[in-house]
């Protein structure tokens, strides 16, 4: 997408729209801003239904996998259009903090660092200084965002994919009453038993695996935290599905605990963008069900 305004270091708290297109009837936005919680200028994009016009709509936040910035969800998934039938602000956030000063996997490997912050605090030198995304998520983001669109901070969904899916069951599960719906495509649903989730649980909070657990979807549930409802879809031709993904974890801990969970695996779908478009539809209808339903 192209940047209008690129103007350097906009002022903390002010975003700036460095991209505005008419989509479905409503705007989509890509906004920069000065981060306090990363020290970045951060980007995310925001889409703002029709019915944004004429007073706040509820939010649903997507958050994006390995790899991503706020543009894969924004370009690929498709999901404008069913947003802007449904009245629905999406918000997509970059998926780590990023600068000449923000340190990177030492390998260059894409599963860790930029593009892989994991939805948490770092607590580890030199990560803890900008990997702080879940501060950023949580607390700074979300007023920006009220100070930007028309957006009803009252009635929040989170969905999101692969680390992303990782990302909107624990922040769902460790926030609760913050997000009235949960969803995820292809979530890692236990990264302190996968390659990708052990490296970078390992680095970002460092070898005690005891302090992983307030990070992973499974054993936040075995701990006694909490969903309403959960709808998760799994491609079965996902590459990463035995390796890194392991829904099973999910839906035996979901089991145990008593939570609700719609697991649907998908015949003959990848990990990909794909996979996301073909049920997007399903998941913001999802969303819309249980926001209409919370109080504004
Ligand atoms: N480049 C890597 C694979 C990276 C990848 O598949 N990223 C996924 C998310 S994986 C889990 O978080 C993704 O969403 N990529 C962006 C996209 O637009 O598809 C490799 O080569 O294996």
């Amino acid at each position: 997408m192209a940047a209008a305004n690129p103007s350097a270091n906009p002022k903390p708290g002010a975003p700036e729209a460095v991209l505005t297109s008419r989509c479905f009837g409503g705007t989509q936005y890509v906004f920069r801003h000065r981060s306090e919680t990363t020290g970045t200028d951060m980007r995310f994009a925001a889409f703002v239904p029709p019915q944004g016009e004429t007073g706040k709509r509820p939010v649903v936040w997507f958050l994006a996998g390995l790899t991503c910035t706020e543009e894969n969800f924004t370009v690929k998934a498709g999901a404008q259009r069913v947003a802007a039938e449904l009245g629905l602000v999406l918000i997509a956030p970059d998926t780590s903090p990023r600068g000449e000063d923000v340190p990177d996997d030492p390998d260059g490997a894409y599963d860790f660092g930029l593009g892989a912050g994991f939805y948490l605090d770092a607590t580890q030198p030199p990560w803890a200084r900008h990997y702080r995304m879940e501060s950023y998520i949580i607390r700074e983001l979300p007023e920006v965002v009220a100070g930007a669109v028309p957006a009803d901070m009252t009635r929040q969904g989170i969905m999101g994919h692969s680390m992303g899916g990782h990302g909107a069951l624990t922040l769902a599960l460790r926030h609760p009453g913050r997000f009235a719906s949960v969803s995820a495509f292809a979530p890692i649903a236990s990264p302190m038993n996968c390659p990708w989730g052990e490296k970078a649980l390992g680095a970002y909070l460092g070898a005690d695996r005891a302090a992983w657990r307030a990070h992973d979807a499974c054993a936040l549930i075995e701990d006694g935290a909490r969903l309403r409802a959960l709808l998760v879809d799994q491609g079965t031709a996902d590459g990463f599905l035995q390796n890194q993904l392991k829904p099973d974890l999910l839906e035996a801990a979901c089991a145990k605990a008593g939570i609700p969970l719609t697991l649907r695996r998908q015949e003959g779908y990848d990990h990909s963008y794909f996979f996301i478009a073909s049920f997007v539809e399903d998941h913001l209808r999802w969303h819309a069900r249980a926001l209409s339903a919370a109080a504004s």
